[in-house]
């Protein structure tokens, strides 16, 4: 059995406190979008992790997949399975690739072997992954807030825009990036100002991680730039970067960023 873990972006994220567990409140807009791994299991006689496509850092044991296999495990008597992930999802890129594999192998578990877990069952399995990972199991545009695995729905559908998403050469680590923040109170209610035109975005809508970010790697904040030159309505960091989104109202000229080692989807 296949699947197909889509990878989110961040619209908007404040980072409002930091929590007795270590963890930070935040609040942000999860987007689903069009760039996926693939994800199979096959029923086997042991389990085997097998990838490829784009080298992922760590040991294999440390894969979300298999830490997804190893906690259910526990609860069900479940039969071993090869499984194999072609990462095509840019890591360290605040793309949430890794919290994607996660969720949908746990989907992939539950349909394979009938396990009748529920959306909520599976989001509370999800959540001792990672913060993010929860969202991946219905992966629609939420509003989150707590860790980042609490959610309301949100009604925003972008796919009369045109969207462009910068990968540079450079790796942000996700706990290095919390490190460089103070949390503050929201300015404002992001929930509220999705609901302005795009165009009024980027006076009201932004990512806490960016300040921190651009100065350890100006060249993010130079494609976040280049990419307002090109006549983005909207641009921002994804997460705790490294990607740059960058939202059109119609399919804009690159030719400006394309001089740089950098990987582009224009989606
Ligand atoms: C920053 C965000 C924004 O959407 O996404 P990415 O940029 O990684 O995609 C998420 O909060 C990333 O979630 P996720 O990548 O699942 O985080 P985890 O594996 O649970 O945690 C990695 C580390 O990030 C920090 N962390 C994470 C979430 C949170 N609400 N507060 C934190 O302080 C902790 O230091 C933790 O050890
Ligand atoms: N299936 C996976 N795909 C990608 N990275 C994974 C996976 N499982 C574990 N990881 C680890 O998670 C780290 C962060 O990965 P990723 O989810 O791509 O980044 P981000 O949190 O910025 O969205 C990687 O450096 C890697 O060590």
């Amino acid at each position: 059995m296949i699947a197909f873990p889509n990878a989110k972006i961040n619209i908007g994220l404040n980072i409002t406190s930091r929590r007795p567990d270590g963890y930070h409140n935040l609040e942000t807009v999860f987007y689903p979008i069009k760039i996926y791994d693939a994800l199979e299991i096959i029923k086997s006689d042991q389990v085997t992790f097998n990838a490829s496509g784009l080298d992922i850092p760590g040991k294999i044991t440390d894969n979300l997949c298999l830490k997804g296999y190893d906690l259910l495990k526990k609860d069900f008597d479940l039969p071993p399975v090869d499984i194999h992930l072609h990462k095509h999802i840019p890591i360290g890129a605040g793309l949430g690739g890794g919290s994607a594999d996660a969720a949908f192998f746990i989907k992939l578990l539950n349909q394979y072997f009938n396990l009748g877990l529920s959306a909520e069952q599976m989001r509370g399995y999800a959540r001792q992954l990672g913060a993010d990972c929860a969202f991946f199991i219905e992966s629609k545009p939420v509003y989150a807030f707590g860790k980042g695995d609490e959610f309301e729905p949100v009604s925003l559908d972008l796919s009369t825009y045109h969207l462009v998403l910068v990968m540079p050469p450079a790796h942000v680590s996700t706990a290095e990036a919390y490190r460089g923040v103070s949390p503050k109170p929201a300015e404002g209610p992001l929930q509220g100002h999705i609901g302005f035109p795009v165009k009024e975005w980027k006076y009201i809508i932004k990512n806490d991680f960016e300040e921190s970010v651009f100065k350890n790697h100006p060249e993010i904040r130079g494609v976040k730039a280049a990419l307002y030159d090109a006549g983005a309505l909207y641009a921002s960091m994804s997460g705790s970067g490294a990607s740059v989104f960058g939202i059109f109202a119609t399919r804009p000229d690159l030719s400006v960023l394309e001089k740089d080692n950098q990987v582009f989807y224009n989606i």
